[in-house]
């Protein structure tokens, strides 16, 4: 009987024991699986290579930068040009609008009265209102006043006007709103001036060698003022009056300038010179002038790149542009593009431009978004030269001669 317990038992253990091996030998063969999850872990290994690829695209943008950018997309228009036929076609396209006949420059202030006045309402009419006031105190001279300050006539100006209305009102007694009308009209017609000579002049003179010369006109001021825009319109002026004009790209800060200027000549038909990016302004300004005297041109508009007036040395370039353009002859016109919109700051680069070059005439912009266009009295009183020119919009032929009466009428109405 002990013998078949211990026989038993004895199997018992030798069974206990296969078992155990089994099981051991299962949790072997289950590790194994854990190998395969272990790459996941070593996914953060992959890190530095994340690290070294992100190297060469830091570098690469710098190239791509430089090396991509519009050419890219430009390059193969521009090659294929040459070969393909059709493509020679394209280029011409935007050519053929060059026969665009602009817009007679007569009574132009006339057709844009109504922006005008639309921008200047608050001065004109709130003038008259304030005029026709039953009893004319203090408090209403002072109204007066301040509307003339807020419409940037300037303090001096302002002074003198109300001094001027004050005695003539005066002497008036009743006040009929017509009467008030005539009065106010005179009285800014005063302040702003009806004798100055407010032509561009752009006649052609004697060069330094006894040819003929083109009429010169250089076109100045800060940037975005609307330079390039002002001169690409006076083109379209200038051929509307049957005048052969070459335009000078003389801005080559702004990249776009150039191909800007460039396309305003196109659609009138003017040639535009320009040089290489960055170059040097008053060698392509005086290449300009050279290939106007070559071509026989009746004028040469030069284009020059916005500078702050507080940059001594881009103001110091601006001298130097219109000197080496003088090695040709007179320059007959230097215009002051100022934006109507930045008001009393106008007044201060109006002075330092005036300092540099000798400004002839000034271009006032962007009247048509303004109801400040008592700037007009101020930016001629401080520089004691006339307006010429307005803009008064963005079309191209929303650039008007400045004429003293019509633009009273558009501030006083009808
Ligand atoms: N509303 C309005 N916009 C104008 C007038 N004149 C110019 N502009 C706009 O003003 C912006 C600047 O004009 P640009 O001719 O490029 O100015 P710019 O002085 O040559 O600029 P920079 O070369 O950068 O100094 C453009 O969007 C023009 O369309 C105007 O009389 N009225």
């Amino acid at each position: 009987m002990e013998i078949v317990i211990l026989a038993v038992v004895i199997a018992v253990v030798a069974l206990g024991a296969i078992s155990g091996l089994v099981v051991s030998s299962r949790k072997k063969k289950q590790l194994p699986p854990a190998p395969p999850s272990s790459p996941s872990v070593t996914a953060p290994p992959a890190e530095p290579h994340v690290g070294e690829e992100a190297e060469p695209p830091s570098a690469e943008p710098r190239r791509t930068v430089e090396e991509v950018e519009l050419p890219a997309a430009e390059a193969p228009a521009a090659e294929a040009a040459p070969e393909a036929p059709a493509a020679p076609a394209e280029p011409e396209a935007p050519a053929a609008p060059a026969v665009e006949v602009p817009e007679p420059t007569a009574g132009r202030l006339v057709r844009l009265r109504t922006r005008l006045s639309r921008s200047q309402n608050s001065l004109g009419k709130g003038l008259l209102t304030l005029l026709s006031r039953e009893h004319l105190d203090e408090d209403t001279w002072e109204e007066i006043e301040d509307t003339l300050l807020t419409a940037d006539v300037g303090v001096a100006p302002t002074q003198e006007l109300v001094e001027r209305l004050r005695e003539r009102v005066k002497v008036l007694g009743t006040r009929t709103p017509e009467e008030l009308r005539t009065l106010l009209r005179e009285e800014l017609l005063t302040l702003i001036g009806t004798d100055a000579d407010r032509t561009v002049h752009t006649e052609p003179g004697v060069g330094v060698n006894g040819e003929e010369k083109p009429g010169v006109v250089m076109v100045v001021g800060v940037n975005g003022t609307g330079k390039t825009t002002t001169t690409g319109k006076l083109a379209r002026v200038l051929v509307a009056d049957g005048k052969s004009v070459v335009l000078g790209a003389a801005d080559t800060f702004r990249a776009a300038a150039a191909d800007q200027l460039q396309t305003w000549g196109e659609r009138v038909g003017a040639r535009t010179v320009r040089g290489p990016e960055g170059g040097d302004p008053a060698s392509i300004a005086f290449d300009a002038v050279k290939e106007g005297i070559a071509e026989n041109a009746d004028v040469v508009l030069i284009d020059t790149a916005g500078r702050l007036h507080t940059k001594t040395g881009l103001m110091d370039e601006l001298g130097k542009v219109k000197r080496v353009v003088e090695k040709h002859g007179s320059v007959d016109e230097v215009l002051l593009v100022l934006d109507a919109t930045t008001g009393q700051n106008g007044l201060v680069q109006a002075r330092v431009f005036g300092e540099v070059v000798n400004i002839t005439g000034i271009v006032l912009t962007k009247l048509d978004g303004t109801a400040k266009g008592g700037i007009v009295v101020a930016v001629q009183r401080e520089l004691g030269v006339p307006v010429k020119l307005v803009g008064l919009g963005e079309g191209a032929d929303d650039l008007a001669p400045f004429e003293p009466e019509a633009f009273v009428d558009a501030l006083i109405g009808d």
